[in-house]
């Protein structure tokens, strides 16, 4: 399988090459050359098996021959073994149409997990085989930024170094990330918002200075593998609902449009997905953009669902170029144009192309509230603000009777307790597990939102390249 940019003009890379790639040299973000196709017999095949051995099954044409079926297959159960539930992502039914899909049972109880744990473990092999040593530099609105920590702590071939928008994470966000205190693991906090974050992040791995001393790496969702490991909890959920006899619908709180875009790959690939729904909050530009053709940023807006307090979402020009006829070299140009503008309309192919299987929606506060309480008090579930959204988007979309929608549960609740209490009067608890997550020592250092300060920071203490 290879690899190629969004914006045509960087090399073509093998898997391993992408994974430690991170984000392509032309600025763009590597997708597949093509979409491998299961058929319907190959997808009916599937059901029943364990997680990890169906997370082996979805991947390996992705990875090709970059590992061995056995190498692949060992590290999938390595990953989701440390998940605290035997099926990994439980699937829940609420109601006759709609279910949940728990993506929070790792160890950092968020639906990131379930790619970071398998992304630390390829980091380690990969680098292990070149003898290289890889800076990864991340942006977090709040669940990124600890799961990538919990894969990659105490690695030694590895530095982290991840920026987080300063007072814009729950408390308990902030401190998974920052009472990690391995000497590979660099927290700071920046002035600014998760979208000023992840333009450093970009802009880095454009800079030749830095880039000609470190090899720096991502785990961001601009990262392909993340989306990767991302598809199979959606061919696991369809598979218990029915699939590939019967179609099913998700909903997916969205803010950097990585998971949504796993769907998308997912249905590309031959499971039977109605529709996808993106459900956003008040940071809309990709319900505007889907519904409207309209891709401008605003200004962020905190929320009470900061994980997806982004209004620019990275992957969203990985649904442009693949709906819009893959030309690499007009995606530069129309990217380009966005950097400058922080606007762009959306072509009629890339609209026409995305309406087939895309709606959205947008939640506020009260939307959010109220999806809470449903849940609570019809359904006995505690569920997160994020997830919240997914639901509330979920039950908005009329889809036909007969197809179950599934909303994607991205967080356990007790990450946002202040919020899930206020709207539903119950205050959730952390696992036993991070029971004492507040009595823990805290390390992190300040930044101002500047490029140049952050460049020097990660200078000063990262392990260059072999
Ligand atoms: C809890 C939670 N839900 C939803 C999202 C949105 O996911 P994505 O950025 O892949 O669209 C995030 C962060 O990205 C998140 O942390
Ligand atoms: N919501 C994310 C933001 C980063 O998104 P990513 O999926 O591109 O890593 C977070 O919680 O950090």
């Amino acid at each position: 399988m290879q690899y190629v940019s969004t914006r045509g003009t960087a090399p073509t890379l093998n898997f391993e090459g992408a994974t430690l790639a991170g984000l392509a040299t032309d600025g763009g973000l590597y997708l597949p050359s093509e979409w491998p196709r299961f058929s319907h017999d190959e997808i009916a095949a599937m059901a029943g098996l364990p997680y990890a051995a169906l997370a082996a099954r979805i991947m390996q044409p992705f990875v090709g021959d970059s590992l061995t079926p056995d190498e692949l297959r060992e590290l999938c159960d390595a990953a989701y073994g440390r998940f605290s539930h035997a099926a990994v992502t439980p699937l829940k039914q609420l109601d006759e149409q709609q279910w949940l899909l728990e993506l929070f049972h790792g160890p950092t109880l968020a639906f990131k997990d379930v790619a970071l744990q398998l992304l630390g473990l390829l980091f380690e092999k990969f680098l292990s085989r070149s003898n290289d040593h890889l800076t990864i530099v991340g942006a977090t609105s709040g669940d990124t930024g600890s799961a990538a920590i919990d894969a990659v702590a105490g690695r030694e071939r590895i530095d982290i170094f991840m920026l987080h928008p300063k007072g814009r994470v729950s408390d308990v966000q902030r401190r998974q990330m920052t009472t990690v205190l391995a000497p590979n693991v660099h927290n700071i906090a920046i002035d600014g918002s998760f979208d000023d974050a992840q333009a450093m992040v970009k802009r880095m791995f454009n800079d030749t200075a830095m880039n000609s001393r470190f090899h720096i790496g991502a785990v961001n969702s601009i990262n392909w593998a993340r989306l990767m490991a991302q598809v199979v909890y959606y061919f696991a959920a369809a598979l218990q609902v029915g699939a590939p006899a019967r179609q099913a619908a998700f909903s997916v709180p969205t803010g950097n449009f990585g998971d949504v875009f796993a769907g998308y790959v997912a249905a590309r690939m031959g499971l039977p997905i109605s529709r996808l729904i993106v459900a956003t909050n008040i940071n809309d530009i990709l319900h505007r953009a889907l519904s409207d053709g309209d891709y401008s940023a605003g200004v962020v807006t905190p929320t009470a669902a900061p994980s997806m307090d982004i209004q620019v979402s990275s992957n969203f020009e990985r649904l442009l170029f693949d709906c819009g006829g893959r030309d690499g070299l007009a995606m530069a140009q129309q990217m380009h144009r966005f950097e400058t503008d922080r606007a762009m309309r959306l072509t009629n192919a890339q609209r026409e192309g995305a309406s087939d299987l895309f709606t959205s929606a947008r939640a506020d506060a009260s939307d959010m509230a109220q999806a809470m309480r449903w849940a609570s008090e019809e359904c006995g579930e505690i569920i997160d603000p994020h997830t919240a959204i997914g639901l509330h988007a979920a039950r908005a979309a009329g889809v036909a009777a007969g197809i179950p929608v599934i909303t994607l549960a991205t967080a356990h609740p007790a990450k946002f307790p202040d919020a899930v209490e206020r709207a539903t009067g119950q205050r959730p608890q952390l696992p036993a597990r991070i029971g004492d997550l507040f009595a823990r020592e805290e390390a992190f250092n300040e930044l101002p939102g500047d490029y140049d300060a952050v460049a020097q920071y990660v200078a000063q203490r990262a392990t260059p390249s072999a």
